[in-house]
Order: structure tokens, then sequence, then C-alpha cells
């Protein structure tokens, strides 16, 4: 670009990216459209890579490209990761970093793991893109020259890069606090290369550029779907199948730190498939509302952890999560809307994501339709729903919060 080009075009407005609430006005969200990823799944890796059965790839587009619709129409901007991958990959930094993130020598022994460097480097962005999210079997490695023992050995389905069928669920490879993004870090094999990705996006994609970082290069795991933002300045941090104390504990930390928040809730949950994360029982409906799995309504508790100011962290509690939450809010109480109906039922609603809510505004939540009884106390509460078909992207156990990362939300007044 010339220099006259430079002085004559007036700079689009810098976009704003900041979250500080659950349910502050959602103005633009990340999302990951599903694609060849959920084509790698076959009964005999699901449980491996963390979903339930095997997918129906057209059907979760369709579903998928309803829910991004059901937000646009609420004037929400939707990025989907796959778009902004590609973009990121036009800075050969990127491109770079992402080779070496999707080729493990562990795994391919030094020879192979060269050839496929090359090769991978000489692609073009969009097919690189697409290897770094649904991987590649050595059957479809390059032809080699000489055939190494690793690849003569490998039966050909099997995966030289391994596929990312869990990109799906955006909210756990990264989240925002404030005008600020933490890249966090995965906890089980299965996911833990969908870092490498947002990474390379928030730090080459130009709309990202001036993007600062929370939790720096900590490695405890901590996972998005763990992590509530309250109300401005207080975050609830599930603690329990992804994130550990540790990883709670260093995010507390580092949000003190650079001056995010004055009070985290580390918040036990059970080690357990159905409540892997914070989201599974608990998501924030309004201010000062949540819809809750009534079997964790009285026991779930809250360790407060505050700043000592002198970059050390005081720890608290453990005290009842409900009223630990809204002193921190400085709310009188949080309202508490029960996961549908009889025990039976509720129980079925929480495995089916019917807490996992995405709010797109105070009072305005995005929700499986499958979780009738649970829909209809949100609206009996005076929420109201947006309901999303959600069978076979729910095959992954993870709602429209855990398929969302917000990026901006307007701040609530
Ligand atoms: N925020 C969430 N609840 N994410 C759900 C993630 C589901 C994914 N299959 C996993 O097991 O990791």
């Amino acid at each position: 670009m010339s220099a006259h080009q430079i002085a004559s075009e007036t700079p689009a407005a810098e976009p704003i990216h900041r979250v500080d609430s659950e349910v502050g006005p959602l103005r633009t969200v990340l999302l990951h459209r599903p694609g060849a990823e959920l084509k790698r799944l076959t009964p005999r890796n699901n449980d491996q890579l963390l979903f339930d059965g095997v997918p129906w790839l057209g059907r979760a587009q369709l579903e998928h490209d309803a829910f991004a619709e059901v937000l646009r129409s609420r004037g929400v901007e939707v990025l989907l990761l796959g778009e902004v991958l590609v973009e990121a990959l036009a800075d050969p930094r990127a491109r770079f970093g992402a080779v070496h993130s999707a080729v493990d020598e562990r795994q391919l022994g030094l020879d192979l793991a060269d050839a496929l460097r090359s090769h991978l480097t000489g692609m073009k962005a969009k097919d690189l893109a697409g290897v770094l999210m649904a991987g590649m079997t050595f059957e479809e490695l390059p032809a080699a020259e000489g055939a190494s023992l690793v690849r003569r050995m490998h039966q050909p389905a099997d995966f030289a890069v391994n596929p990312l069928p869990n990109l799906l669920f955006t909210r756990d490879s990264s989240v925002w606090v404030a005008d600020r993004v933490a890249i966090t870090s995965l906890a089980l094999p299965a996911r833990s290369r969908e870092t490498a990705l947002t990474d390379l996006i928030y730090a080459y994609h130009p709309r990202f550029s001036r993007t600062g970082r929370a939790y720096g290069a900590h490695s405890a795991p901590l996972e998005g779907g763990d992590v509530l933002l309250l109300s401005p300045g207080v975050l609830a941090v599930g603690v329990g199948e992804r994130t550990t104390p540790a990883g709670a504990e260093s995010f507390a930390r580092s949000a003190f730190a650079d001056g995010l928040a004055h009070t985290v809730l580390a918040v036990p949950i059970e080690q357990e498939r159905a409540t892997m994360h914070l989201d599974t029982v608990c998501t924030m409906v309004d201010r000062d509302a949540v819809v809750m799995y009534p079997a964790v309504r009285e026991t779930l508790s809250a360790y407060p952890l505050r700043p000592d100011g002198s970059g050390g962290v005081i720890v608290d509690g453990p005290l009842p999560f409900l009223g630990a939450a809204a002193e921190a809010m400085g709310i009188e109480r949080l309202r508490v809307i029960d996961t549908g109906l009889d025990a039976v039922t509720a129980e079925r609603e929480q495995w089916d994501d019917g807490n996992n809510t995405l709010a797109v505004a105070p009072g305005v939540v995005v929700a499986y339709e499958r979780n009738v009884e649970t829909n209809a106390r949100l609206e009996d509460a005076g929420v109201e729903v947006l309901r999303i078909a959600g069978s076979e992207l729910g095959s992954g156990r993870g709602g429209p919060r855990c398929m969302s990362c917000p990026i901006a939300r307007d701040t609530l007044g």
C-alpha cells in the first residue's frame, strides 16, 4: 500500500472488544461452524475425542447455521473460527507457529515430522487451516520418496495430525475478561492443541493486533467453560474435571495483578462427565439470576479469593455459593431458576445442556429447544428463550454457552 493510499483512506473505527459480564447485550461472538473434523469421529475413537456419539455433519451444520442466524437476528456480529484462522494464517509467523503446533515429532519420528512440516508450509492458508482443524490421516500424507518405518507401520486411517472435533466449543479455548483475552490451558489431550489455534488468531489476526493478554503463559489447566463473569470484577471459576485448583489460583492471581477482578470465587464441582464445567450446572440468564441444576443448588460452595494488596491471594471460605456470589456482586440475592421439573427430568435436561444457556441481553437467552421443562421455567420467570435445535450439536455435550466465546458485550448500565 502506498503512502498516498494510507493518507486518503479514512481509518475504519477500531472494533471494541470487551466483556465484563455474562449478560450485557452481546455484540461480537466467536463461533466455530463444525466441519470435516466431525467426520473423523468413529465408535472407536468418540470417547477419547469427548463425543457421546457419531454426529451427522450435514445436520450439525444446519443446526449451527440456525444458531448463528438467531444471534445475527439479535444484532450480534458472528465471527467464525475457521474464517478468522485462514485470515490469521496470511501472516508468515502464524503459519510457522501453526505448522509447528500440528506436527508432533514424538508421534511421527524425525523424518516424517520434517517431511510433513515442509509439506504443510507449502500449503495455501485455507488448506493448512483445514488440516489444523480436521487433522490428517496417514493415508492423506503426501506420497513420500522413501517410506519411513513410522509410515509403514501405521494403519492408513491412523492420525498423523489429530483432529479437533471439540473446536465447536469455542467457549473453552479462550476467554475474555474486560478488554483482555486469556488463552486457556485445556486439560485433556484431545483438546490441548485447540489453544495453539486461538493463540495464533489473537496474535496475528489484524483485528486483534491491539489485544492485551490475560493469564500469560500459565500452564495450569483452566477451561473457559469454568469461568463465569458474574459481574464486573467478580469471577466464578469452577474447579473439577478440567480446571484444577492450581489453574483457578493462578488465573485469580493474574486477574488481580492486571486489575481485572477484585473477587474470584473458586467453586468445586463434581469430577464427572455430566458436570465437566461449571457452565453445565449454572449459567446467568439475567443480571441477578441464574439457571441452576437443583441437585447442586444447596451444596455448591465457593472459596472467595481476594488480592492482599502485595501480590498475594487471600483465601476465604468455603461458603455457600449463592450467598458468596451475591455478596461479591453487591446484590441482595441471586435469583435461581431450577432446571426443569422433577429430579429425573432435571437430570435429563442437565445432561442435555438445559443449564447451558447463552445470554444475548439481560433476560434473553439462547437455549436448546429439547429442554422443554427448563425453558418453560425460564419463561415463567420472565426470561425470553430463543430456542435452537441441537440434536446433532449436543452429541458433543455442549450447549449454546459452550459453543460461543463472547468477544464484545455492552457494559451494563
Ligand atoms: N463449556 C463447556 N461446557 N464445554 C463443553 C465441552 C464439551 C466437549 N466435548 C468436552 O468434553 O470438552
